[in-house]
């Protein structure tokens, strides 16, 4: 029977997801996390949270609408158990808010995981991943976040299944991210409610070759993948700029380019002696068009981490 702790930690990595093809079933951990911790003093029914890192953008949002909060609330739920009293949360990010690279979803993960180790939930990381997935009502962040590395998640009854993807050792991704936040919900409800039978034979095939090309590097099952024609024709309106930088990052080496989740980042995929100039290259289109970005080699991280005392 796991033990409630007088303080928990966690780190969860960032992610990004869809990779093109892979909407709302491929993500990949990447290098940038979300630190907390937890503790129980006192008797305030509403948590006490205090923010820092990127989470300054959430400025004094109140701590009762924080995803690290509702996180806690649905392992709660999930374990049968009431939100606890005296809660306080202390939570800093390097992971951008609102790029695409999943901060909603680290902080979900985050305040589950930390309920989880506090109270001695027994939740573990796969029933949180579950639990994140339904909440966000897509995997493809809270899968990689947890399990690390690149993953695939799927509906399974009414659950998830996830699996590993394999990454060839030469696949390198670069982001680029702008100053400009886009939000989530509002991409996709720029997506339309059905497509043409045809558009959805071409995102079978790119789908799979997706998962295919990150496994082998394929240069061509990946420049394939990459062209998604599923979400990105109905978003990248939504981001000035979009066609010079990803032509700029095929015009530099990489194997193609796309929306980071749902935007509004930029990622590339490259061969790893080119990462360098393709990030610089996307910085420079996004630059001619009066943007500023910050051009990130990304490695690949393993999932998120908690620990106790
Ligand atoms: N702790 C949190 N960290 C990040 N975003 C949060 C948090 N709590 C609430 N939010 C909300 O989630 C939004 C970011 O989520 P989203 O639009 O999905 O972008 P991202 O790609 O960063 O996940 C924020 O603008 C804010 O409204
Ligand atoms: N599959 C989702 C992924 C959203 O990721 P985020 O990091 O932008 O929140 C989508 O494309 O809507």
């Amino acid at each position: 029977m796991p033990q409630p702790t007088p303080r928990a930690h966690v780190r969860v990595p960032c992610s990004t997801s869809n990779l093109g093809a892979g909407f709302d079933c491929v993500g990949i951990a990447l290098d940038r996390w979300l630190a907390a911790e937890a503790w129980l003093e006192g008797d305030a029914a509403t948590p006490v949270l205090t923010r820092g890192g990127a989470l300054a953008a959430l400025g004094d949002a109140p701590a009762d609408d924080d995803l690290l909060v509702r996180g806690v609330a649905l392992a709660c739920e999930a374990a049968g158990r009431a939100m606890p009293r005296g809660l306080s949360i202390t939570a800093t990010s390097d992971i951008p808010v609102a790029r695409g690279l999943g901060s909603s979803a680290a902080a979900l993960v985050a305040g589950a995981l930390l309920a989880d180790a506090l109270l001695g939930l027994g939740l573990g990381a796969t029933r949180v991943a579950m639990l994140g997935a339904t909440e966000e009502g897509h995997p493809d962040n809270v899968a990689p976040m947890l399990l690390g590395g690149a993953v695939l998640g799927v509906p399974r009854g009414d659950g998830w299944a996830f699996a590993p993807l394999t990454m060839h050792p030469d696949v390198a991704a670069v982001v680029a991210i702008p100053t400009f936040q886009t939000s989530t919900r509002a991409m996709r409800a720029a997506l339309p409610p059905e497509v043409p039978h045809r558009i959805a034979v071409q995102a079978a095939g790119k789908s799979a070759a997706l998962v295919r090309g990150l496994a082998d590097a394929d240069a061509a099952l990946l420049a394939h993948a990459l062209d998604d024609v599923l979400h990105v024709p109905f978003r990248r309106a939504l981001i000035p700029g979009y066609d010079a930088v990803v032509d700029a990052a095929r015009g530099a080496g990489a194997w193609g380019a796309t929306l980071s989740g749902a935007g509004s980042s930029l990622i590339a995929l490259a061969p790893r002696d080119a990462v360098e100039r393709v990030g610089a290259a996307m910085r420079d289109a996004w630059a001619a068009h009066g943007i500023e970005s910050e051009a990130w080699p990304a490695p690949v991280a393993g999932g998120a981490t908690t620990s106790a005392g």
